[in-house]
Formats: structure tokens, C-alpha cells, sequence
């Protein structure tokens, strides 16, 4: 049995920072681990322009404890009002890696996201143009489409005419969690790719319903049936380079998860990469984690890849019950439970 893994430095592709004391309080989990992040533009108000994302970048680099180095890759938020003038200026900031398409009212923060592709197909056919990618929360949000079935359908229905009306343009399915995703994806040419989260690997629906409602297991998209969990462990352990590391670890504060409308979003930044460790190990394959960490999210990106290394040693641990988070605290992933890998100091 393998007792320790050294491996390149990993990133994460698809990463909720929040802003101000919340983010400070969850930043050092993410930078201990990780060099980079794809920073979410979700926030209140959204980031939508480079001049936004240029102030949030600040911030987060203020907000970085000392001795520790983290580059945020930032993102913009689509909308049905963004410029085309301002995807070029994404482009050339050097510093803003994708923008994000949230369906209007899908998820966590998107009330100012898209209504309709036909709106942003200025901004898209930019992208194309110009090769920035779109990162895509992809699920439909028509209220009779039932909620298991909101991402398949919006592979069918809108994203694969809109991949026949833009070949080019490079697009990154994120939180992939349906067989459906994998398959789409792995058959796609290659400028379509998909982050997959630890917890979608690592639970199926049942875990929102484990003796009760588990608030701390509702996120977005939810989670699905145990055959769609196998088809995404398949997908993450077959070596293909389309698969990447994306925890889309989105800390909510205890009280507004444990509510009678409870926000969606898992925290797992604190333990993110022995979480992937967990699955990968149970797969009989750990060496196919680190070119889903580490190597084929840059790759996808065109940045290069990390240089240094990290170490995860076979030795369980048990997850605080919280941790602080502002004024209020956060629940992570396994609260109260263990982690069967630790990352070396
Ligand atoms: N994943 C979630 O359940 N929530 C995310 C938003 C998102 O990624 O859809 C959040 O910002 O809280
Ligand atoms: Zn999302
Ligand atoms: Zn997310």
C-alpha cells in the first residue's frame, strides 16, 4: 500500500473565495495546498468587469497571510449587458483567465446571470475569437425541469447547439455530475473540458438523507445517483486530460445552511486534496491524481505547470466540527469525521 505521495503542486480550478473577513478566514486553507485558483466572480454585487476583478485580485492578495504565495486567477461574470469591448480587455489584463456564465437564478449569487444565450452571443463569439474560455455553471433553472435532471438538459438543449454554433470556442463544463457530463465531455473535441469536485466523487444522494436532512450535503449542482458518481470516478481515473481538479469549495456561514431555506454549497478547502486523495485510493488510482491535480487544468489553461511539490501521507485525521468564518463559522466537509490522508507541513 502506498504510505506517501509526493506530487507537482496542484491547483484548483474552480475555487469560491467570498470577499472580506470570509475570505481571509478561508484563504490560508486554499494557499496551503494549492498555487493557484480560478477565483469564482459570484459576489454581491457580481464581478463584472476587469476593473472589479482587478480591485477582488487586491484584495485577496492583502488578505494572504504572510510566507505564504497564491496567485488568484480571476474570472468576470457574464451577463446579458457584457461588452464585447470588455471580454478583449479580459484578454489582454493578463490576469483574467474566463468568464462565467451562470443561467439567471441556477445557483448561489447568479440573479444578474444570463436569461438567454441568444443575449451574450457577442461576448461569446469574442471568446471564440480571441480564445478566452467559458467557464459554465450547467444546468437549466426551468422549474419544470425536475432538479436531478437540470444538467443533462442543459447539455442537450443548450449546450451542445451552442458548441455547433461556436466550434472554437473553449469551454470548461463546470462541477461536472452526471454520467451524461462525463460522456459529453470525453467526446467533445478538445477545446471542451470539466472540473469535477471531491464531494461529487466521493457521495451520492443518499448523503443529503442519512438519518435525516443534511443541510452540510445540499450544493449546486446536487448531488446524484450512485451510477452517476462511478461515471465520474471513471472519468477522473481513466487518464483522460479533460478532467481537472475543481473543489468549487463554497463556504457558507453554519446558520444560513442549517435554515428552513438553506444555501447550496459544500465547504472542502480544508481538506481538499486528501479528500481527492480518498478517491483516486479507493480507484487502485493514485497515480492517475496527479495529472488530474496538477497537470491538465494548466495545460487546458495554457499556463505552465507548477514546479514544486507537495506531500500527502496515508495518516487519518478527524475534521474540527467548524471552523471560524468571519463573525460566524463554517461547517467543512466530514465535520467531526475522518480524512484518511494529511498533507505534509
Ligand atoms: N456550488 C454551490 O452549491 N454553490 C456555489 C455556487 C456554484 O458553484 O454554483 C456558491 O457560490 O455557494
Ligand atoms: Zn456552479
Ligand atoms: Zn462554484
Amino acid at each position: 500500500m502506498t504510505q506517501t505521495l509526493t506530487l507537482t503542486r496542484p491547483d484548483d480550478w474552480h475555487l469560491h473565495l467570498r470577499d472580506g473577513a470570509l475570505m481571509a478566514a478561508v484563504l490560508p486553507h486554499t494557499a496551503r495546498e494549492f498555487a493557484r485558483a480560478i477565483v469564482m466572480p459570484n459576489l454581491k454585487p457580481p464581478v463584472t468587469t476587469v476593473d472589479l476583478a482587478a480591485a477582488y485580485r487586491d484584495r485577496i492578495l492583502a488578505a494572504l497571510p504572510a510566507g505564504m504565495s497564491f496567485e488568484p486567477l480571476m474570472t468576470l461574470y457574464l451577463t446579458d449587458r457584457t461588452d464585447p469591448a470588455e471580454v478583449e480587455r479580459a484578454k489582454a489584463s493578463g490576469f483574467v483567465h474566463g468568464i462565467k456564465l451562470y443561467p439567471a437564478g441556477a445557483t448561489t449569487n447568479s440573479d444578474s446571470g444570463v436569461t438567454s444565450l441568444d443575449k451574450v452571443m457577442p461576448a461569446l463569439e469574442k471568446m471564440a475569437e480571441i480564445g478566452l474560455p467559458l467557464l459554465v455553471h450547467g444546468e437549466v433553472t426551468d422549474g419544470d425541469i425536475d432538479v436531478f435532471d437540470r444538467e443533462a438538459v442543459f447539455i442537450d438543449t443548450l449546450l451542445a447547439p451552442l458548441l455547433q454554433r461556436l466550434p472554437s470556442l473553449r469551454v470548461v463544463l463546470e462541477h461536472i455530475t452526471t454520467r451524461q457530463a462525463a460522456a459529453f465531455v470525453a467526446a467533445a473535441p478538445e477545446n471542451v473540458a470539466a472540473t469535477v469536485t471531491a464531494h461529487h466523487l466521493l457521495m451520492n444522494r443518499n448523503a443529503m438523507f442519512t438519518g435525516g436532512i443534511r443541510p452540510h450535503h445540499y450544493c449546486l449542482p446536487v448531488l446524484k445517483r450512485e451510477q452517476h458518481r462511478q461515471a465520474l470516478v471513471q472519468a477522473v481515473t481513466s487518464g483522460s486530460a479533460k478532467f481537472f481538479l475543481g473543489t468549487d469549495s463554497a463556504p457558507h456561514a453554519r446558520h444560513t445552511k442549517e435554515a428552513s431555506c438553506g444555501c447550496a454549497g459544500m465547504y472542502t478547502a480544508h481538506a481538499a486534496l486528501p479528500l481527492y486523495a480518498e478517491v483516486f485510493d479507493r480507484a487502485g488510482a493514485l497515480d492517475k491524481l496527479e495529472a488530474f491535480a496538477s497537470f491538465n487544468g494548466p495545460d487546458f489553461y495554457r499556463l505552465p505547470r507548477n514546479t514544486d511539490k507537495v506531500t500527502l501521507n496515508r495518516s487519518a485525521w478527524t475534521v474540527p466540527a467548524e471552523y471560524p468564518f468571519g463573525e460566524h463559522t463554517v461547517v467543512p466537509l466530514r465535520a467531526g469525521e475522518e480524512v484518511q490522508w494529511t498533507l505534509a507541513a
